[in-house]
């Protein structure tokens, strides 16, 4: 099973469905390295089922596949991770039941809080809004690249920097020490997913991100 966690994280459209899947498949095609199952107000048999088929396009690609809010679901389907935020199971529950070769990713928006993920058992952070995004409501404000530093230079693990990110805005991301960043709107959005993940992959390797298996380079 694959275990990269720096590079470009694509987040599936939280509506699920055929739609989310056909821009997975062209995401994988271009070759992203993470793709995050990320299903909102649906039942755990759509999730499940969503997620499992999800699965089945990353693993043959050998890309990471990780499961927002929830852990059963991950370890039901198989899949390499799990993300959670404040709302969700904490990261030290979740590494309880998960043990410890499931990779957990924590939501943390400033330097006490990822400090506290990682020591709960966190294996990478994501950390935003970096700037301003309509994707998910009620979020507070946006941190901009000097947010992400400051997380970043708190903690050893991958910081995934979330939020408004475009491909336009990956280098001032990678500056502030970002290992990779998470979107989902910037592919799943875009009229061509597959383009736009090349175009996002493309800014990563000039900014200089990190983004094959851990120790294979800068
Ligand atoms: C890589 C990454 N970073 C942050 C998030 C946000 O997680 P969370 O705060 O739990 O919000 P939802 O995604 O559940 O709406 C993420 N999913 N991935
Ligand atoms: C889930 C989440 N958490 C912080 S920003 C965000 C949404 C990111 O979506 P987009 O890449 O479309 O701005
Ligand atoms: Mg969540």
């Amino acid at each position: 099973m694959t275990r990269r966690l720096g590079g470009l994280h694509v987040l599936t459209d939280a509506r699920g469905g055929r739609a989310a899947l056909v821009a997975v498949a062209a995401a994988v095609a271009a070759g992203a390295p993470v793709v995050q199952v990320r299903a909102k107000d649906c039942t755990d048999r759509v999730l499940y089922d969503f997620a499992t088929e999800v699965l089945a396009l990353c693993a043959p690609a050998g890309v990471t596949c990780l499961v927002n809010d929830r852990v059963d679901v991950a370890l039901a389907v198989g899949a390499a991770g799990t993300h959670l935020g404040a709302t969700d199971l904490p990261v030290a529950a979740a590494r309880r039941v998960a043990g410890p070769g499931h990779l957990i990713g924590g939501t943390a928006r400033d330097p006490e809080r990822a400090r506290q993920l990682v020591a709960e058992g966190a294996d990478y952070l994501g950390v935003g809004p970096s700037w301003p995004t309509t994707t998910k409501a009620g979020l507070p404000d946006a941190l901009g690249p000097e947010g992400i530093r400051a997380v970043a230079e708190a903690v050893d693990v991958p910081v995934i920097a979330i939020g408004g990110v475009t491909a336009e805005r990956v280098a001032d991301l990678v500056v502030a020490g970002a290992a990779g960043v998470a979107v989902v709107g910037a592919v799943s959005a875009a009229p061509d997913p597959g383009a736009a993940t090349t175009e996002l992959l493309r800014a990563l390797a000039m900014a200089g991100a990190r983004t094959g298996p851990p120790g294979s380079g800068p």
